[in-house]
């Protein structure tokens, strides 16, 4: 994995400013943020937050109130068929006939492509595992071969950066897990992914960088691994009496008593020892201490808190 903050990386994908306004309310606030070359780039917020109108003025469904979107330096207003050339999208289900193939389905989408015909086809069927079964009907596909044909499509006229709204509703774990596979090969391929979710365990593992959306503001853009750092660790106590170890521990943060009788408490682990000691000074048994690592998801959750209610 490369760091992106390398100021040679050329962005695929650029945003700046984008805004959207929708019946006098503002649903988007002024994104900016880029996606590079052969990165998964994931874009994780709660229902509501925006990301399905952010995907949409990306590939010019609709039109930003302000900002500018930006495909290898292409602006999509002023050069918009060189620019959204570089682009391929699926926004929620894409349309297939189901009593065609999915060979047929393609050739129909392929019509529409200049340059694109039998041979690349072939080529995508391959890429997206279809190949044995591209002739037989589409209303014959489990659900992950329809979104894998739908991928196809997208793929066939050769777009530097794949776009994917929320692709694992509705997969199973493993049908998930084969989506992640598939999409890292791409990325290793050359060709960039935009992946946007709601759920962030079923994406973190295949993203190189996320951007937080809540309320249609970014509030982190980061690699994976530099937005756990900045998250605490947890430390659970089994101590006895409970109560007293969860007076103590109050001291120390939020912390909670569960009905196991552990006392959680978010801390760096640095400070656990200190707060064992106290613990232990105040006469209070300790018979085990375990340092849980931050999970993504937990920032995730404490950025976004009470979003999706809203
Ligand atoms: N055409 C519209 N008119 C009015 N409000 C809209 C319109 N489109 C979106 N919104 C509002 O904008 C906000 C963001 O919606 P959006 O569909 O982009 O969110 P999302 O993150 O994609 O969520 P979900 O995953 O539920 O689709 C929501 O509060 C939604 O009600």
């Amino acid at each position: 994995m490369t760091d992106r903050n390398d100021a040679n990386a050329a962005p695929v994908l650029t945003v700046r400013g984008l805004k959207k306004r929708i019946g006098g309310r503002d649903i988007i606030h002024g994104l900016s943020f880029d996606v590079y070359g052969g990165e998964v780039f994931g874009f994780l917020g709660p229902n509501g937050s925006g990301k399905t109108t952010t995907i949409r003025m990306l590939v010019d469904l609709i039109r930003p109130t302000e900002g500018q979107v930006l495909y290898d330096g292409k602006d999509i207003r002023r050069e918009h068929d060189e620019a959204l050339s570089k682009v391929g999208c699926i926004v929620e289900n894409p349309e297939m006939y189901p009593y065609m193939s999915g060979w047929e389905n393609l050739e129909h989408f392929a019509a529409m492509l200049p340059g694109v015909g039998a041979e690349r086809i072939a080529e995508v069927a391959a890429l997206v595992g279809l190949d044995t079964r591209i002739h037989d009907k589409v209303k014959t596909y489990s659900l992950g071969m329809r979104q894998r044909l739908g991928i196809a499509q997208a793929l066939l006229g050769r777009p530097k950066l794949l776009i994917l709204d929320e692709p694992t509703n509705g997969l199973d774990p493993q049908g998930i897990k084969e989506l992640r596979v598939f999409i890292r090969g791409l990325a290793e391929q050359g060709v960039s992914v935009f992946v946007s979710s709601h759920l962030l365990s079923e994406i973190e593992l295949m993203c190189d960088r996320v951007g937080i959306l809540s309320k249609g503001r970014l509030l982190a853009v980061d690699r994976v691994d530099k937005l756990l750092a900045r998250s605490t660790e947890t430390v659970l106590w089994t101590a006895s009496p409970a109560e007293r170890a969860l007076a103590l521990l109050l001291e120390a943060g939020e912390a909670k008593l569960d009905e196991a009788g552990t006392v959680s408490v978010r801390m760096a682990r640095e400070e656990a020892a200190r707060w064992n000691r106290k613990l232990l000074d105040a006469g209070v048994e300790v018979h085990g201490i375990e340092i849980r690592q931050p999970a993504l998801e937990d920032l995730f959750l404490e950025l976004t808190e009470g979003d999706a209610i809203d």
